[in-house]
């Protein structure tokens, strides 16, 4: 039998697939189709684009750095980095997750009861049907976050809970050993342990849970979530069993409604399942397979949620019988390569694709912005399933994603030095100062500071933003970025901030306060991602002043309006810059619109921020939205097969 390639401590993949007796493969990795569309052609499976590997709160080790830590006002640990002479080279934040959590946490319970208090006596008018809603997802914010999938599912469920509906959300309670495990504190172990089928063996899950702001919090709790890194993977790269590891969630997630008694009472058969990505994408083919034959969950309707489609869960066909499906099901899963994509001349390319199998058997399919929904049926977007896409064009719905109003409150935000409102922006002014000096930039105010908040990857145009770089340093200008993802984006970042000491910091890991002081202290957001489904990071700019430059595509084309100054007889309209083609000149000029703006047109500038900081972006309206959908979904018959 042939080993698999994993990282030591990575046994129990390798018992798995021992013990089943199942043939083995080279390597049980994701594929990830942005790098087989990028033209970067790699061995199929070690060719992984899973979220950011990092650790929350990994700091870059800049060097002999001695960082003098203080703690502010808020909370936040910050200090100057240090090269041997004493010049400060850099900014250092002490990892979020190993001191303040506890605040962190509070902070957002707060929060997330205040959002559901106040949807619920909003003058909205109130759904005509109320449904049992059940999301499976691979993170919910605050318990699991590593980028916007995160912040959808903690944010989403509260909001339809707050509307009348009966909401629980099932996912993965991740241990990794360190203070980040608290968050799962007040989750009470359910008594009710489920055996599961799959990969050769039977697996016992247990399931916690805790009911706030409205939602029930399921954790379904297995061994191989105890690990340290992220949800999807660690230094070494993305875990070796992730497809075993989810595949125990769509399991868990499925038995949930049937047998755990929430309040006293189960969600039943006639629930609605709202998968989330290729994680949780076996769902709706287990809820027609496994389920319905038997006469369970005949009523019962499932929705997949795309919110990437460049991650699908692509295995090699073998993987099949891993999955606790009966052998009659593997068409809905099927997936061939294209030649060019085959490893060598014999290889077949057969595989199995579970986020296409969602795609073939949810009753109804969701996208994150109406442009993605379109983009997602074209060639250049749909990453070899846009004729699929098409096909089911009917069920294909965009819903731009909200924003948890309450967590991005320039005039509460706890991470920020100051507070602000549309009414009185002097407080943004004293972020900016603040930001500056927290970043051992020269205090400016007169200086644009531009900022950027994301994945370090393929998508974001990281490599875009980082070759126009040296050019901006020219201007006067100051760049923060705050990421973490490849290390070649990660090396660049420090050997820009080691030769433009004074404009520009690269800050690399994954920092929720500091992500919440950039977003307050920048005057432009920069988002040159190559495809976005949505972008919440434009979103949170706008409503906190900070005006958008974005490349024109999927939900950013759709939320950031380009700036008009003749329009409204002279007053001028838009929200930002959204620009086109994606290449590097173009973000220059459009960078440099967007600064002579900000420098000689004071009031235009001003206009700019505070159409943004207007928009309605709160969750409530998507999840009206999400209420068509479960009606629609409701009417026809469920997907038999
Ligand atoms: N280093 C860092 N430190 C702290 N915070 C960081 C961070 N890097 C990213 N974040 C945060 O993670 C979130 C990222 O959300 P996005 O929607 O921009 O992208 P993502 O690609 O993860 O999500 C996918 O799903 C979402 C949700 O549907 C879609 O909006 C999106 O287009 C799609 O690619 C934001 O809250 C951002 O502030």
């Amino acid at each position: 039998m042939e080993a698999l390639h994993i990282a030591p401590g990575r046994n129990l993949a390798v018992k798995l697939v021992q013990n089943s007796g199942v043939d083995c493969f080279s390597g049980v990795r994701q594929v990830g189709f942005a790098s087989l569309l990028s033209g970067k052609r790699k061995d199929r499976s070690f060719c992984v684009r899973a979220r950011s590997y990092k650790e929350e709160g990994e700091i870059a080790s800049r060097g002999s750095g001695n960082a003098q830590d203080k703690e502010t006002e808020q909370g936040i640990f910050l200090g100057a980095e240090r090269d041997g002479t004493g010049s400060v080279v850099g900014f250092h934040l002490l990892p979020h997750s190993a001191i303040s959590d506890e605040r962190v946490l509070e902070t957002q319970e707060v929060e997330a009861d205040k959002l559901f208090e106040e949807i619920k006596s909003s003058d909205t008018t109130s759904p005509t049907t109320t449904y049992n809603v059940v999301f499976v997802t691979s993170e919910a914010a605050p318990y699991s976050k590593t980028g916007g999938l995160g912040d959808v599912c903690g944010s989403l469920p509260i909001a339809l809970a707050a509307r009348g509906h009966r909401v629980m959300v099932v996912s993965p309670r991740y241990l990794v050993g360190g203070l980040s495990d608290k968050k799962f504190v007040n989750a009470v172990d359910v008594e009710r342990p489920t055996k599961i089928h799959c990969f050769g063996g039977v697996q016992e899950v247990g399931f916690l849970h805790e009911y706030r702001a409205g939602v029930d919090w399921v954790f379904v709790d297995h061994p191989s979530y105890h690990r340290p890194g992220t949800p999807y993977g660690d230094s070494f790269g993305a875990f070796g069993d992730n497809q075993f590891r989810f595949t125990l969630l769509c399991h868990a997630a499925c038995e949930a409604p049937l047998v755990l008694p929430l309040g006293g009472y189960t969600y039943g058969e006639k629930c609605l399942f709202i998968a989330n990505d290729w994680h949780a994408g076996l769902v709706p083919v287990l809820l027609a397979a496994n389920y319905r034959p038997h006469g369970v969950y005949k009523d019962a309707r499932s929705i997949i949620v795309i919110h990437n489609l460049a991650h699908q869960g692509v295995e090699p066909a073998v993987t099949y019988k891993n999955l606790g499906l009966p052998p009659g099901w593997y068409k809905a899963l099927e997936w061939v390569f294209p030649t060019w994509a085959r490893t060598h001349a014999l290889d077949p390319g057969e595989a199995v694709n579970v986020l296409k199998s969602a795609i073939v058997t949810a009753d109804r399919i969701v996208t994150v912005s109406q442009g993605y929904s379109w983009e997602i049926t074209t060639p250049e977007g749909g990453y070899g399933l846009q004729e699929l896409l098409r096909s089911r064009k009917s069920v294909l719905t965009g819903i731009t994603n909200g924003v948890d109003i309450n967590e991005w409150n320039p005039s509460t935000d706890p991470h920020l030095p100051s507070f602000y409102s549309i009414d009185d922006l002097s407080g943004k002014v004293e972020c900016k100062a603040a930001l500056q000096a927290e970043l051992g930039l020269p205090i400016q105010p007169d200086v644009p500071l531009i900022g950027f908040i994301g994945r370090l990857d393929y998508q974001k145009g990281v490599d875009i933003l980082l070759s126009a770089a040296p050019d901006l340093m020219h201007d006067d200008v100051q760049l923060v970025m705050l990421g973490s993802g490849e290390k070649q984006y990660e090396d660049w970042m420090r050997q820009l901030e080691s030769t433009y000491k004074d404009k520009y910091r690269g800050w690399v890991g994954f920092n929720v306060p500091i992500s919440h002081r950039i977003t307050a202290g920048c005057d432009i957001l920069l988002m040159p991602s190559r495809f976005e489904p949505c972008g919440l990071n434009q979103l949170y700019a706008m409503r906190y002043g900070t005006v958008p430059v974005v490349h024109c595509t999927g939900g950013l084309r759709d939320t950031v309006q380009t700036f008009d100054p003749y329009a409204q007889e002279g007053t001028g309209e838009g929200t930002g810059w959204a620009f086109s083609p994606l290449t590097k000149d173009s973000l220059l000029t459009t960078l440099r619109i967007a600064v002579s703006t900000f420098r000689e047109h004071k009031t235009s500038w001003e206009g700019l921020m505070k159409r943004g900081m207007e928009k309605n972006m709160s969750w409530d309206n998507a999840a009206v939205q999400y209420e068509q959908v479960f009606d629609w979904a409701f009417i026809d018959p469920p997907y038999a097969g």
